[in-house]
Order: structure tokens, then sequence, then C-alpha cells
């Protein structure tokens, strides 16, 4: 079982049986309103952030920015034109503790837990790791901090801690419910089903077909099954004549293997609808790293394969239904292929024709709530004007939304069921209307987490004269081949900007921990775990030189745990006596350090914020820059010592 999987099963009934009853004359036949069609495909490489040169992994291309003014009072800029309220962004000096002569890094070691399970699985335990090892051993400047659950946003304390969530209360300083618990909560109380993104597709339920694509499982840190189920069941209920879901398999955020058991339960669902007159059906699929959940343009192949299976029913494999098609993509016991990476397929009926293309009028639900695997795929739908790949066939009229609007900055989708999460006044904002140049620097695959998610998942820089936003492009292979992935490019390119002089802040990602660990490779995680020790210290020596500060932290945990448990935490063994590999992320609290030759000696950690969070990570940040934390944030945990 995957962490927090147990709550996420116990709520499947509270969900399903929001389904409100069947409902008359909702539909209607107009066509609904052409979103305006922004110039897709021709963006820069990062969706919405201005044109940059060609990411280089040195700062050549860096912008000057511009020399830190004096703090003055400033208006939050709103999409009113005449705003009623203003916000002052004003950011006063501690009365104690003084601003760094040099700047400060925020090192944030991604999917990096402090686990009480300290054995041979423990991959952050057993690697070698002198530089946190060293970090651990300092009074006062060494605690773990939450990093799942209620403390970032989400629904019960079982639910495991994520990137989008995480890096949302790193940035913002907040803990705000997050898509999982809104999108309860809307189906709960049934408002999903009143609302303009539902009104919209019910135009489609008289006459045309409605589409479900996502990720099938009980994760909770994209979708959950049972939001499926209740969406189903209430598109059902009040008329859908015709339903095709498409569903990408899982086994990251669930235990590789389980996709089985997902369509199992997901075509039991579709029995009971197809028992009261609905038609429905699985007409397509695939692995999530393989097909349609791409992420930051790292790969827009997986977005085309998605397209050609869901949309025009083409794909390299055809069966008559999903759980064969799963079982045999996964293939024999001795060489399994992951749920994540299977092949994508069509499901055909008896003459060999896909049971649930999508086609003009048709209505199309993302049903994942996590935003960063699913802006492509909404372009792909939604604009009219795109170059990343050829569609083939745009189909027209579409009513198309998102579980929720994926990006508030490009708006998309332009329409949704569930009004995604406000993160307001984000600590980007704070430092760059005080003058405060910031270099954010990451991977691909970890890059929108230190931009987009970091600030209140908004897609463009907040100011592009003060930042400098830098995408070192990864690989594109699975991560255990090459555990190393571009942890040394990023800390080349850290280093320059640090020792540049421009910036008062520096933010990094590492994406080793995270995303070598995804793939259940003790090994490889091991050795990920050491290369980014190793990085670390580069970095840290490089702070020192210049007399600055740094935090190094997490998001959540992940390489600290790789195999699975039962309920007293003894690893699991397979049938072949190996251990299960545990592919997804834990539930453990996170390393949180504070250091630097530039941070004076009495500042250290409070020991009254025992239950802090990484949502108390902001405050402290302004703190080591010699500010007072803005009153709306959660708790610093730094104090200068009397
Ligand atoms: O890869 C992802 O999409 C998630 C796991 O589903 O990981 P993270 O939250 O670390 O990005
Ligand atoms: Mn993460
Ligand atoms: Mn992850």
């Amino acid at each position: 079982m995957g962490k927090g999987m147990g709550a996420v099963l116990s709520r499947k009934k509270k969900a399903d049986d929001a389904a409100a009853p069947p409902a008359t004359g909702e539909a209607a036949d107009s066509a609904p309103a052409a979103p305006a069609p922004p110039a897709a495909g021709t963006e820069p490489t990062t969706p919405g952030l201005p044109a940059q040169p060609a990411p280089s992994g040195e700062c050549a291309a860096a912008p000057e920015p511009v020399a830190e003014p004096a703090p003055e009072a400033v208006v939050a800029k709103t999409d009113d034109p005449e705003p009623k309220m203003t916000f002052d962004y004003t950011l006063k000096p501690h009365p104690t503790i003084p601003a760094p002569e040099g700047p400060l890094m925020v090192c944030i070691l991604d999917g990096f837990g402090e686990n009480e399970f300290k054995d041979g699985f423990n991959a952050v335990h057993v690697a070698n790791t002198p530089t946190i090892d060293a970090l651990r051993a300092v009074p006062k400047r060494f605690r773990t901090i939450k990093a799942h659950g209620t403390a970032v946003g989400l629904p019960s304390d079982a639910d495991m801690g994520n990137s989008e969530v995480g890096h949302n209360a790193l940035g913002s300083g907040q803990v705000v419910d997050q898509g999982a618990r809104l999108v309860d909560i809307a189906l709960e109380s049934g408002k999903m089903f009143e609302g303009d993104g539902w009104k919209l597709i019910s135009q489609a339920f008289p006459t045309n077909t409605v589409h479900f694509i996502g990720l099938l499982s009980d994760g909770g840190v994209h979708s959950r099954a049972d939001q499926l189920f209740g969406c189903l069941r209430g598109a059902a209920s009040r008329g859908a004549k015709r339903i095709r879901c498409h569903i990408l398999t899982d086994g990251r955020d669930v235990p590789d293997g389980s996709s089985v058991k997902y369509v199992e339960q997901l075509e039991e669902v579709l029995a009971e609808l197809r028992g009261s007159g609905c038609d429905a059906k699985i007409a397509s699929g695939g692995g999530r790293m393989k097909v349609t959940m791409d992420r930051y343009e790292a790969d827009w192949m997986m977005v085309k394969r998605g397209w050609d299976a869901h949309v025009l029913g083409k794909a390299p494999h055809t069966f008559t239904d999903a759980k064969t098609a799963v079982v045999t993509l996964r293939g024999p016991e001795d060489a399994i292929v992951s749920d994540q990476y299977l092949d994508a397929f069509v499901i055909v009926d008896e003459a060999g024709a896909p049971v649930g293309t999508i086609e003009d009028g048709d209505a199309v639900v993302l049903f994942n709530f996590r935003a960063d695997r699913m802006v492509e795929m909404s372009k792909a739908f939604e604009y009219e004007e795109f170059k990343a790949f050829d569609r083939e066939r745009h189909p027209k009229g579409l009513r198309f939304v998102g579980m929720m609007q994926y990006d508030g900055d490009l708006k998309l989708p332009a329409n949704y069921l569930v009004p995604p999460p406000e993160i307001l006044h984000v600590s980007g904002e704070y430092l760059v209307k005080n003058g405060i140049a910031t270099f954010a620097c990451s991977e691909t695959q970890k890059f929108g987490h230190v931009t987009f998610f970091w600030n209140g998942n908004r897609s463009g820089y907040l100011d592009a004269k003060l930042e400098q936003y830098l995408e070192i492009p990864s690989d594109k292979i699975e991560f255990n081949k090459a555990p190393d992935m571009k942890a040394r490019e990023i800390t080349a390119a850290s280093k320059e900007a640090i020792l540049s002089g421009k910036y008062k802040v520096i933010r990094v990602n590492f994406a080793n921990p995270d995303m070598v660990g995804h793939t259940g490779d003790l090994a490889a995680t091991i050795r990920s775990v050491e290369t980014v020790d190793a990085c670390v210290k580069e970095l840290l020596e490089i702070v020192d030189q210049v007399n600055g500060r740094w935090i190094v932290t997490s998001d959540h945990g992940n390489a600290d745990d790789m195999v699975q448990r039962d309920k007293k935490g003894k690893p699991l063994l397979g049938e072949d006596g190996k251990p299960l590999p545990l592919t997804s992320h834990t539930l453990a609290a996170v390393p949180f350090f504070i250091g630097g030759r530039g941070l004076p000696d009495g500042v250290v950690l409070r020991d009254d914020v025992p239950d802090a969070g990484l949502a108390n990570v902001a405050a402290t940040t302004f703190n080591l820059l010699g500010y007072d934390a803005p009153a709306i944030y959660k708790s610093t945990m730094v104090e200068m010592a009397a």
C-alpha cells in the first residue's frame, strides 16, 4: 500500500455518495464560447515565461538586476483597473538580525525526508552524506519540519506531501486548502454540479460523448479515483448518454502493479452506469510517464502519444478491454514494464474500430486537480494555434474543462469544474516589490517547482528585471540510468550566480532524491543522494566565501524509504522473495538547516514552534535576509538568542 492510501480509500464512499440525484433540463444545445486562442507551441520552453536565451547551464545570459534600493511602500497590482484594496508589501528591518553581507541561498533537496525507518531501505540514511551529517550535528541549527497532510493543505494527515503543495507552502509562507481538498468539498457539497464548468460539459450530455482523461489511482497527488467516480456518477445521473474514460496508469504515487486493481474498480463503476442506461466505457490509456502527463515541456512527444490515443484513436496497441491491455502491456514476470511506463493503448470493438475517439461537440474533462502535468494537454485541446506537434485533427466546438484552472496567469484552461486555490502575496512578490534580486535554478523536471509552484502557480516572472530563472534541460530517460541527473550543472550555474554578486536570494532545487526515488531503484537512489550531498558541499563553500547565509531543506520525503512495509513497518517481500520497491513519496518530515559564515552566532532555531512545517520557511527566510516577516505568514523558526 502506498503511503497515505488507507485514508484515501476510506474517503471513497463519501465522494461517491455525493453524486446528486438526476436533474432535468440542464442540457442545452448551444455551442461553448470559444476560449481566446493564445499562440500555443510558439511560447518559450517554459510556459508563460518571457522569452529567454536557450538555457546554457551558465549564467551569462542573466539580465542585470538593479541594485537593491531601500524598501519602500508599494501597492499590489491587480487585474482590476480600479483596485479597491491595496496591499502593503513593505518589509521592515528586523530589530535584531542584521542584513547579510552576501546572499541567502535556499536549497531544496527534492524528496529528501528524515524518516524514522533507519534501515537499509532508507537511501538518505544509507548514503554516504558527510555534508548533511555535519549539518545535522550543529546544535540549534537543525530541526525537522512537517511536509505532508494538513500542514500543507491536504485533506488529511494520511496524505503524503508532494512538490506542488510543498513548493506552494515554501514560496507563500501560508497554508491553503489544496486541490485535493477543494475537489472533495465541491463533490460533497454538490457545488461542482452547479458551476459554470459543469454547465458547459452538460451541454454535451444528451447528444455527444463526455470524455474523462486523467491519472487513475488513489495517490492523491494529481488525482483520486474516488473523485473520478463521483464525477462519472454525477454525469450519468444528470443525463450523460455516453461516457468514455481515458486512463493513465500510475505506479508512482501507488505501488507498481496496482493499475490492474484500479482498472477493475473503474470497470465496476462503468458497469453500474451502463446498468442505469449510460453507455460508459474505457476508451484508451497508457503509463503516466509515457503518455499525456509530461510537464514543463520536458518531452512533448508524451503528450502527442496521448493525443493520438485519446483523440484520434491511434496507438501502437489495441485491445478489446482495458484490464487485458494493462496486464498484457506489463509483460511477463521476468521482464515487467512498470505501470508508469506502459505504452499507449486504444480499446476497440469487435470490428477493430476505436470505441471512443473525441469528436466535434464532445465534452472533455481532465480530471487531475494538480497543474504541472495537465498544462500541456490543456494547450493541445484549447489552443487554436498550436505548433508543439501535429494534432492531425482538432475537434471543433469541444466543451473542454479541467478539474481546476491549472495556470492562473494563462487562464488555462478557460473553463474548469472547481476554482483552484488562491495563493496570494507569495514571498517572491515581497522580494520584487522591495527591489530584492533573485536567481532561481533547477533542471527541467523541477524547474516549474522553484518558479511556477513557488510563485503560487503563476507561470511568468513576477518582475523580469529583478529575477532570473535558469532551466537546465533534463535528460529524457528513466532517471535511475543517470542518477546524477543535472545536479553538477545546477551547482555550477548556482555557484556562478552566487559569486556574481547580482542576487540577494539564490533558490536551487536538486531533483535527484525524488526523481530517482520514484524509479524504486535503491542503489541508484543512494547514489543520487550522495551526488546531491557533494553538490551541497560545493554550494555551502561558495556561500561562505561571500559571507552569505543559507537554508537547506526539502519539500517532502521519497528517497528516505524505498520499500513497501506492513503496518508494523516490516519490509514486504514479493512472491520472488525480493523486497517490494516503494516508488512513492513518504509521510516523513524533512530536514531544515540554517547556517553560513555570514550568519551571526546568536541566530538560532526557536524551540517554541515544534509543529512548524514548510509554510514556516518563508518567514524564516525574511528574517535571515534581515527583515521582519510579513504578518500574514506562518511564524518564523529563528530568533536572535539573548
Ligand atoms: O512526478 C510527479 O508528478 C510527482 C509524483 O506524482 O512528484 P513531485 O510531486 O515530486 O513532482
Ligand atoms: Mn518534490
Ligand atoms: Mn516526486
